[in-house]
């Protein structure tokens, strides 16, 4: 039976075994934050799962925790290091609305304006730009076919893959990978059926993020990105910033700012030679403490 003066009247603080979470939001790309500074219990690949499930956890895009920093991450003076984890439960390096959430809370947190934010894909520089609007330095952006990984060597400016009005794309790696396609007309793409066959394609093994994007004008580009494993997000900010830096690559503008409109809204993307400025909003959604039949894998 429901305890109607529990609902009321939530726990303030964890029963045994929950773990308490925020999530927030980068224009609508949603995040479950843990903070495993001080509670080093870890998450299988099933708890963050179910987390991401809105059905029988709070419903995400990634799992972020926010970490002690390595020696090196202390040494570049970043005071946490961040994990991101997929839908599926697999790690990944790089996240763009991710970055600035987190860098958000951290900066919150010790009241500074400018936070070195330690990452698998690197330590990002992030700065508050606004009350609830955050910057990230992301970079630099490469294309070796090694990275991606993809399973053979291929020209990375023509990738040898296409699925409906999708060809010539372009593989582009900013701490995690991405093929862009520049198409006469975004509205005429459906996700689902062009992009995910490019994601499952076998050359490449790990998946990858595909994003189309239709350049509006010079330093405008309307972009949707299929991400890996295989979700249509309402905005990607590593899509975005590889999006820009391919335009100047396949030479169709010399603009270095783009404004870049993804589903949910733009993002400000300044292009300085291989490194992105993406700059976007913040928000929290909510706090508080999933049950630990969720968080711990008793399967
Ligand atoms: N939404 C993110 C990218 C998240 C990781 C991606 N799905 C991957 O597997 O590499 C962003 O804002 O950059």
């Amino acid at each position: 039976m429901i305890d109607t003066l529990t609902l009321a009247r939530p726990a303030p603080t964890a029963k045994s075994g929950e773990r308490p979470f925020v999530k927030m939001h980068g224009l609508r790309n949603h995040f479950v934050i843990f903070d495993r500074r001080e509670d080093r219990r870890a998450f299988t690949r099933s708890d963050i799962v179910r987390i991401c499930d809105p059905q029988v956890g709070i419903g995400g895009d990634q799992v972020l925790t926010i970490e002690p920093p390595s020696a090196d991450g202390v040494a570049a003076g970043a005071p946490a290091a961040m994990r991101i984890f997929n839908i599926d439960g697999r790690e990944v390096s790089a996240c763009g609305n991710a970055t600035r959430c987190v860098a958000h809370l951290l900066m919150e947190e010790s009241g500074a304006d400018t936070l070195a934010l330690e990452t698998r894909g690197g330590m990002l520089k992030c700065r508050r730009t606004g009350a609830t609007e955050v910057s990230v330095e992301l970079g630099p952006i490469g294309w070796n076919w090694r990275d991606f990984p993809l399973s053979h060597e291929v020209d990375m400016a023509d990738l040898p893959v296409e699925s409906g009005p999708l060809r010539h794309g372009i593989g582009l790696w900013i701490g995690n990978p991405h093929v862009v396609f520049f198409v006469d007309d975004l509205s005429a793409v459906d996700l689902a059926r062009d992009a995910a066959p490019i994601h499952d394609d076998p050359l490449f093994p790990e998946g990858v993020n595909v994003g189309v994007a239709e350049l509006v004008d010079a330093s405008t580009i309307r972009l949707a990105v299929w991400e890996r494993p295989g979700i249509a997000t309402q905005a990607c900010g590593t899509g975005a910033c590889v999006a820009a830096f391919a335009a100047r690559r396949k030479g169709l503008t010399t603009s270095d700012h783009f404004t870049v409109h993804l589903p949910a809204g733009p993002l400000q993307i300044e292009i300085h030679d291989t490194t992105a400025v993406m700059s976007g909003p913040v928000a929290y959604c909510c706090r508080g403490f999933v049950v630990a039949e969720t968080v711990y894998d008793f399967d």
